[in-house]
């Protein structure tokens, strides 16, 4: 299959993750910030590395990425490259992620921030054939009360380009619990719920997303093969499963493509999407995990359609707008 050409939908993607390394450079020297100044250095910074053993190492790439996101004309810039980049590879809809949190350094208010990065999609749809929504990402280290600052100051940009809210950052066992009040809110709100669970070997995690907080749709899920309930809630409620097939090879989730259980989650009829991640720390792009896939598990065009549909029936938009993705795929 030509992937390239073929119509994508990314479901997961973190903002912070997919920056153009000539970008940060730019915006370094622009800023005058005290950070490295070769191209070849901030690439390294900003990829994982092969050795990466971890969740946590992973996590280390996005330092650099969000000391250059502090001010409105950056943030707006990174978010219109992100869906110029996601058009160039005819990605036809993207659901963008970020934690609004770590956007402060400088002074921003919450509301400015979000007001940026809306600013970047919305020229962006303009030019090119892609439509986009946000998550709002909360990182999970930080209190509850952080978490409902951000929900209640999200919350007036449900439906001008922000949909859910999620949680994110390292994984522990029984997070969930900190979190029951904000996404109880957010669900009051109208906030549509995805939460980053079952990446680090603890499926119980994902049961609880789903029994404790609502989640509706589970960043990555790979251990629900861990845990009995948890797999079954994902199946019998049909729970789709954000899946970035490279990312997980770099956290150490999976060994490598073929060992993903993503094909036997398919053959089982659990709803997996295929999703990016993060195009620059994880060093990909749509077409590419599409590729992985197809190689791994001599994927058939029926199996990719049925993948794509998948993401239409996921995505956080209307009937509409999703009547609109599915007939790119006839
Ligand atoms: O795969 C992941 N699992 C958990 N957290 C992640 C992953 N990728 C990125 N982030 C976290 O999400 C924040 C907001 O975008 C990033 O700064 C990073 O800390
Ligand atoms: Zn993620």
């Amino acid at each position: 299959m030509n992937f390239n050409k073929m119509p994508k939908i990314d479901l997961h993607c973190h903002l912070d993750g997919s920056l153009r390394a000539e970008t940060v450079l730019d915006i370094i020297k622009k800023n005058r910030l005290e950070l490295t100044q070769s191209l070849e250095g901030i690439r390294k910074q900003l990829t994982a590395p092969l050795s990466c053993s971890s969740l946590d190492e992973y996590l280390r790439c996005f330092d650099l990425p969000i000391a250059v996101m502090q001010t409105k004309e950056d943030l707006e810039r990174v978010s219109f490259e992100l869906m110029e980049d996601a058009a160039m590879e005819n990605i036809k809809y993207i659901e963008i992620r970020f934690a609004p949190q770590q956007h402060t350094k400088e002074g921003l208010t919450t509301k400015e921030i979000i007001q940026s990065v809306l600013q970047g999609m919305s020229r962006a749809e303009k030019i090119y054939d892609i439509k986009g929504n946000y998550i709002l990402s909360c990182m999970r280290h930080l209190s509850a009360e952080s978490a409902m600052k951000i929900v209640e100051e999200g919350k007036q940009f449900i439906g001008q380009g922000v949909v859910a809210v999620d949680l994110c950052g390292g994984e522990v066992a029984g997070f969930c619990h900190k979190f029951i009040e904000p996404m109880k809110k957010a669900r009051e709100y109208g906030y549509r719920i995805t939460v980053h669970a079952g990446e680090t070997g603890i499926g119980q995690n994902v049961a609880d997303a789903i029994e404790l907080l609502g989640a509706e749709r589970i960043g990555h899920g790979v251990f629900i093969t861990n845990s009995r309930e948890a797999y079954n809630l994902v199946k019998e409620r049909k729970i789709p499963l954000e899946i970035c097939p490279t990312s997980n090879i770099q956290t150490k989730a999976v060994k490598n493509y073929g060992e993903h259980p993503i094909y036997d989650f398919y053959n089982d009829e659990i709803m997996v999407t295929l999703n990016t991640d993060n195009r620059t720390v994880s060093d990909t792009t749509m077409t590419e995990e599409c590729i992985q896939i197809e190689k791994a598990f001599h994927l058939k065009k029926e199996e990719y359609t049925d993948i794509y549909l998948n993401s239409v029936e996921a995505a956080f938009i209307s009937e509409d707008e999703k009547q609109k993705l599915r007939e790119y795929i006839k």
